[in-house]
């Protein structure tokens, strides 16, 4: 805790030298000074595209940033439905996610992606992570050269089993080679227990941002921090990803037990057992052990696992509820990634020599392989094995 703060005094404390600025005797007062600096300095310009529920609510997060802050930095929300964005900047109100929560004053709405892009020195990436290939290949030419790259996605592709970081990789590097120039250290993804309902009600809550440039990580995290929004940084992004996209498949499986009127101990089970088997897929692909302890590991797994406001666990109880997985998709409104992206999971597991039974059992549900009532014996019914083989690759 000590050294943080110190770590930031002195950061702090460099920034105002190098601006030329006086520091201020408290310590407190110069981390805020120095703070204030960095999100005015890090980007004039900080685009959000994807006006859905998490796309909207950290837009407010960025725009109360950049107010508490006084600095002058734009913040754009993009939508691809014109009339609702045109409602958005009459009202302020995203009336089909947030009914009745009125967004800051300095954000801009638009349908317009060339416009959204132009200038923007941070855009953050809220599209679900199906569609994050299409819509870059669409606009990435628009993109600045020098722009960070924020992916907020909690999903594999399907078809690659690419990371979001590896799409935006990919694609930047296919679309223009100019904006590709340097992109792996500008590619960074935000991930925590982050429900956008909670958040877009200023209740408190931490996050990681994760990028292979820890300065890059920092800047991210600097127009993202407020009275009720704590990043921490992050150089694992393998880690920060797969804790991100496999805990929707867990809270998926929790669904099914809340929907099957299981009590905790199941719950619990599944939770644990589930961080057993993203940790051994995450350390397979690189990722780091701390990781998973972390807000983006344990914490994000305990967060949609226990909430009924996770669309994932929503989608899960209602397979228990006899919704057909064909129907999830009308049935609920919202994006559950876990339903396209558990078999992408339990192929690149595979494709890894990695076991995990639970992310199997679910893909064996949502492929009507196995009804919900067979799920738990299928998972009770395996092999004894030693719990301390937990992170060995079965
Ligand atoms: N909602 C949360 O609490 C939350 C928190 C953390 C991470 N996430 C992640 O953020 C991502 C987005 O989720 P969300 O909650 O905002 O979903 P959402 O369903 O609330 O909104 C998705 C938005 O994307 C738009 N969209 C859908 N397909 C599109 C396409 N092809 N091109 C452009 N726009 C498209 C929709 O119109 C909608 O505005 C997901 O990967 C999710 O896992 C969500
Ligand atoms: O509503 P879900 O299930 O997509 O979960 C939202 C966030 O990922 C929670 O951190």
């Amino acid at each position: 805790m000590l050294s943080l703060l110190f770590s930031q005094i002195s950061a702090g404390r460099k920034h105002l030298k190098d601006a030329g600025i006086q520091a201020p005797a408290s310590a407190r007062l110069l981390v805020l000074k120095a703070r204030s600096y960095l999100v005015q300095n890090i980007a004039h310009k900080v685009a959000i595209v994807g006006a859905g529920s998490w796309g909207t609510a950290f837009a407010k997060i960025v725009a109360d940033t950049v107010e508490t802050h006084g600095a002058s930095t734009d913040v754009v929300l993009w939508g691809r439905n014109a009339d609702a964005m045109s409602a958005m900047a009459d009202t302020r109100i995203n009336e089909r996610y947030f009914p009745g929560v009125v967004l800051s004053q300095s954000i801009e709405y638009t349908a317009d992606i060339q416009h959204a892009l132009a200038g923007a020195d941070i855009v953050v990436l809220a599209v679900p992570a199906q569609s994050l290939r299409e819509n870059l290949l669409k606009w990435g030419s628009f993109l600045e050269p020098h722009a960070i790259l924020v992916s907020l996605a909690k999903g594999l592709e399907r078809g690659t089993g690419y990371r979001m970081s590896e799409v935006i990789q990919e694609v930047l590097t296919q679309v223009s080679p100019v904006n590709s120039n340097d992109i792996s250290g500008r590619i960074c993804v935000l991930s925590g227990p982050n429900l956008a309902k909670e958040i877009i009600q200023e209740e408190p809550t931490a996050s990681v941002v994760a990028a292979s440039s820890e300065q890059t990580a920092e800047k991210v995290a600097a127009i993202c921090a407020n009275s009720y929004f704590r990043p921490y940084t992050n150089t694992d992004i393998v880690g920060v990803e797969i804790g991100g996209l496999v805990k929707n498949v867990i809270a998926l499986c929790v669904g099914i037990c809340e929907g099957k009127d299981y009590g905790d101990n199941s719950k619990a089970s599944v939770m644990t057992r589930g961080l057993a088997e993203t940790t051994r897929l995450a350390l397979a692909l690189g990722g780091k052990l701390e990781t998973m302890s972390g807000l983006a590991g344990m914490g994000d797994l305990i967060a949609t696992c226990s909430s009924p406001l996770s669309r994932n666990h929503m989608a899960g109880k209602h397979l228990a509820q006899g919704v057909s997985p064909e129907d999830l998709g009308t049935v609920m409104t919202q994006t559950a990634e876990s339903v396209k992206t558990a078999p992408v999971v339990a192929e690149l597991a595979q494709r890894h020599g990695i076991e995990m039974p639970i992310t199997e059992a679910v893909v064996a549900v949502l492929q009507n392989r196995i009804t919900v009532d067979e799920l738990a014996p299928k998972l009770l019914g395996r092999a004894l094995k030693s719990e301390s083989a937990h992170l060995s690759r079965s």
